[in-house]
């Protein structure tokens, strides 16, 4: 688990408008940092939550430089020349004398609790149809929760939040060192004890770039989708960012026989997520150690950030 230590340096390189195939238009955010050369993401709900990077002005650009780049407020439409006015919709940017956005409650979301999912990459299970993991899965219930006001005792984010997309494959390892895991585990070993064995540790990776990234977006109270407790613990960047709440995501085949990933894989993976990484998951798990104890009393409960 990395320290909090300093912040990298994040800088928005461009933004764009998705419409989506389930609904509302996303907003993709593609970084550049001073850690590494990887281009890690943002796909932001929400036409007001603004990177502060992106929009920052910059000496002698023009407006259709701004707008090419995805810094201008609004809808673009043929013919428009400005970037920080839309007359269509009334809304103005301004700015501050160094050019920083100034936050204003019509243009730019702010001081609000976000619904946020820092996603670490998983090709395997996001477009390979793999069902040894429930990435795929989490990705794509983010997004729902996100658009949704509510799913049963969940609050959904309404249409606003963020997945922050950590291009962090293999839980750090990358995408090659992953495929030995999986052989690995073909052979007997779980999750980590594959890592292990590769000479990797459990889980290397470091979150702070996605502490940077919301930071610049302007959140600074999470609601973070996740079980996983180190990631609770790296959205904490006082004063600028805190985790006001985590919202468990918990397996869909948990709740359905229809829905989520069957397999003896996720089961195995799910159950060392629990039992060896501290996953803080919610249904009764029949554990390795637990053979013989009723399910009720192997629940794991998750606890409120407040
Ligand atoms: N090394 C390794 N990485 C895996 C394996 N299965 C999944 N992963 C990676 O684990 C990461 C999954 O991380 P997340 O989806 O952010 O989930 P999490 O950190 O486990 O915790 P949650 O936020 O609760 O989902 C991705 O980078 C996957 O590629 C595996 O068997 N071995
Ligand atoms: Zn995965």
């Amino acid at each position: 688990m990395a320290t909090q230590g300093s912040l990298p340096v994040v800088q928005c390189v461009a933004r764009a408008r998705i419409p989506t195939t389930t609904g509302p238009d996303i907003f993709l955010h593609l970084y550049a940092n001073d850690r590494d050369n990887k281009e890690h993401l943002a796909i932001v709900f929400g036409e007001d939550i603004r990177s502060r990077s992106l929009f920052r002005r910059r000496k002698n650009e023009t407006q259709q430089e701004r707008m090419v780049r995805g810094a201008y407020v609004g809808k673009l439409f043929p013919g428009r020349t400005v970037a920080d006015v839309d007359e269509n919709l009334g809304l103005e940017l301004q700015f501050d004398s160094d050019g920083e956005l100034k936050v204003e409650k019509e243009t730019t979301w702010a001081k609000k609790d976000t619904l946020v999912r820092i996603h670490s990459e998983c090709y395997t299970g996001e477009t390979a149809w793999s069902a040894r993991c429930d990435c795929g899965e989490q990705f794509d219930r983010a997004g729902k929760l996100i658009a949704l006001d509510r799913e049963g005792e969940i609050v959904g984010g309404s249409g606003r939040g963020v997945i922050v997309y950590l291009r962090q494959e293999g839980r750090g390892i990358g995408l090659g060192e992953k495929l030995k895991a999986y052989n690995l585990q073909d052979l007997g070993a779980d999750t980590v004890q594959a890592n292990l064995m590769l000479q990797h540790p459990a889980d290397g990776r470091d979150f702070s770039l996605g502490r940077a990234i919301l930071i610049d977006l302007g959140i600074e109270r999470v609601r973070l989708l996740t079980n996983n407790p180190d990631k609770v613990s790296q959205v904490e960047h006082p004063p600028q960012l805190h985790c006001v709440e985590r919202v468990p995501m918990i397996p869909l085949s948990w709740t359905s026989d229809e829905d989520g990933i069957h397999s003896s894989e996720i089961e195995g993976y799910l159950r060392t997520k629990v039992e060896r990484m501290g996953h803080l998951l919610q249904k009764p798990l029949k554990l390795h150690t637990m053979e013989n104890v009723p399910a009720s009393s192997t629940t794991i409960t998750t606890h409120t950030i407040i």
